[in-house]
C-alpha cells in the first residue's frame, strides 16, 4: 500500500516527532521494569519520571499530579467513571458536544446525565451550565461537570475561563477534556479551577497507547484500573516507557516545532482557496473563537464520502466528522448539537493541519479539491 501524499488530518494523530522517535528507540534498548528496585529497573524509573516532568511542564501541572494512562479515552473514563464514584457525584453535566469518549463514560456511569448544548458557533451554552449548577445547589445535589477546551472536529475554542470561574465558584467538581488544547494553547493546570483534565501523546507528535489523566490531591483517589501500585496506586499496569519516553520528548519539542502562526496562515490560505473554488462553501465554528489548525467546512450538497474518496484517491488524508470513531462516516453529532442540518452536516469534511504541515500541502489539497468538485458538478450540474 502507497503511503498518503498528503497528511491533512493532524487531529486524528499528529505524526510523530523525531524527537520522540529518538526517545522511543532509545528507550527501547533499556531493559527492565519501573517498579523493579534494582539498576535496570531505577533506569526505567527514570525515564518515565523525566517523561512526567515533560508531561507536567507542557501542561502547568506538577509531575505528580500526572497519571499515565493507555489513552486520552482511559483518562476520560477515569475521571468520568471513577471520578463520578469517588467524588460521590449525584449526576453529571456534559456539554453535546464532547468526544464519545466522553460521552460513553458518562453514560456507563448510571448516573443522571445532564446534557448542555451548544449554540449556533459551538460554544458551550454557558446560561445552561449555570442552571444546571444552581438546580443542582438548590437540589443539595454533588455535580461532575466534564467538558472539553477545544473542540475536534470544529476546532471552537470553549470559553475556558468563564467555565472555569462558573464551576471554580462551585462546590461542584470539573473535568476538563485538553486533548485537542494540549501543547497549542498555554495549560496551567496545577493553577486554575479544574479537578482533573485528559491529555493524549499522539495529538502532539508522540504515539497512540499513551495518554495522562491530570489530577489534584483531593481526587487522588479516583482510580479505574486497579493492580500492582503503579502511577502511586492510580493506574494499575506496567509503564510502557518507551511510549511515555517519547510521549515526554514530545511535550518538549512540539512547543518548538508547531508553529501556530505559521498553521493559522496557511488553515486561512486554505479557507481563502476554498471560497475561491466553491464561493458557497460553509466553515463551521468560525464564527466562534477557533483554534489555528482546524478548518471543518462543508460545500453543499456535496457528500463527504464522496468527497473523502476523491481526495483520497489523490493521495490527500482529511477526515469527515470526527475521526476517532474508527473509519465511521456519519453525520456528525457535534455539527446537530450546532443545528446544523443533517443534509448540510452530511457534507462537512474537516482538515487538522499540524507541526509539519507546509503550503505545498495547501497547495496539494486545494488542487485535488478543485478536481473532486468539478466532478460533483458534472455529475449534479449543481452550482457547487
Ligand atoms: C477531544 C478528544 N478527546 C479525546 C480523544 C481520545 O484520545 P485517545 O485517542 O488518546 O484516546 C480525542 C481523540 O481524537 C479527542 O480529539
Amino acid at each position: 500500500m502507497t503511503r498518503p501524499a498528503i497528511y491533512l488530518d493532524h487531529n486524528a494523530a499528529s505524526p510523530l516527532l523525531p524527537e520522540a522517535r529518538d526517545a522511543l528507540v532509545a528507550a527501547l534498548g533499556v531493559i527492565g521494569n519501573p517498579s523493579s528496585v534494582h539498576s535496570h529497573g531505577r533506569a526505567q524509573r527514570e525515564i518515565v519520571e523525566a517523561a512526567r516532568a515533560s508531561v507536567a511542564r507542557l501542561a502547568g501541572a506538577e509531575p505528580r499530579q500526572v497519571v499515565f494512562t493507555g489513552s486520552a479515552t482511559e483518562a476520560i473514563a477515569q475521571a468520568i467513571i471513577a471520578g463520578s464514584r469517588e467524588l460521590r457525584a449525584d449526576a453529571l453535566v456534559v456539554s453535546a458536544g464532547e468526544h464519545t469518549a466522553a460521552l460513553r463514560a458518562a453514560e456507563a456511569t448510571g448516573l443522571p446525565v445532564r446534557i448542555v448544548g451548544l449554540d449556533a458557533k459551538g460554544e458551550i451554552d454557558l446560561d445552561q451550565l449555570g442552571t444546571e449548577l444552581a438546580g443542582a445547589d438548590a437540589a443539595g445535589e454533588t455535580l461532575l461537570v466534564a467538558l472539553h477546551w477545544v473542540n475536534n472536529e470544529t476546532g471552537v475554542v470553549q470559553p475556558i475561563g468563564r467555565i472555569n470561574a462558573l464551576v471554580g465558584a462551585s462546590r461542584h467538581y470539573l473535568f476538563i477534556d485538553a486533548v485537542q488544547a494540549f501543547g497549542k494553547l498555554p495549560l496551567d493546570f496545577a493553577a486554575s479551577a479544574p479537578d482533573m483534565m485528559a491529555v493524549s501523546a499522539h495529538k502532539i507528535g508522540g504515539i497512540a497507547g499513551v495518554g495522562a489523566l491530570l489530577v489534584k490531591a483531593h481526587a487522588d483517589t479516583v482510580r479505574l484500573v486497579p493492580g500492582g501500585g503503579q502511577e502511586q496506586g492510580r493506574r494499575g499496569g506496567t509503564e510502557p516507557v518507551p511510549a511515555i519516553a517519547a510521549f515526554g520528548a514530545a511535550a518538549e519539542a512540539f512547543g518548538v516545532r508547531y508553529d501556530s502562526n505559521a498553521v493559522e496562515g496557511l488553515a486561512r490560505d486554505l479557507e481563502t482557496g476554498l471560497m475561491a473554488l466553491a464561493p458557497q462553501t460553509i466553515v463551521f465554528g468560525n464564527e466562534a473563537s477557533r483554534i489555528g489548525n482546524t478548518v471543518n467546512f462543508a460545500v453543499p450538497h456535496m457528500n463527504n464520502a464522496v468527497a473523502m474518496m476523491g481526495l483520497d484517491l489523490a493521495g490527500v488524508s482529511v477526515s469527515s466528522g470526527s475521526a476517532c470513531s474508527s473509519g465511521k462516516v456519519g453525520p456528525s453529532h457535534v455539527l446537530a448539537a450546532m443545528g446544523i442540518d443533517k443534509g448540510l452536516a452530511e457534507c462537512a469534511l474537516r482538515v487538522s493541519l499540524g507541526w509539519n504541515s507546509q503550503g505545498s500541502d495547501v497547495a496539494a489539497f486545494l488542487a485535488a479539491f478543485e478536481t473532486v468538485l468539478a466532478r460533483h458538478r458534472s455529475r449534479h450540474g449543481k452550482a457547487a
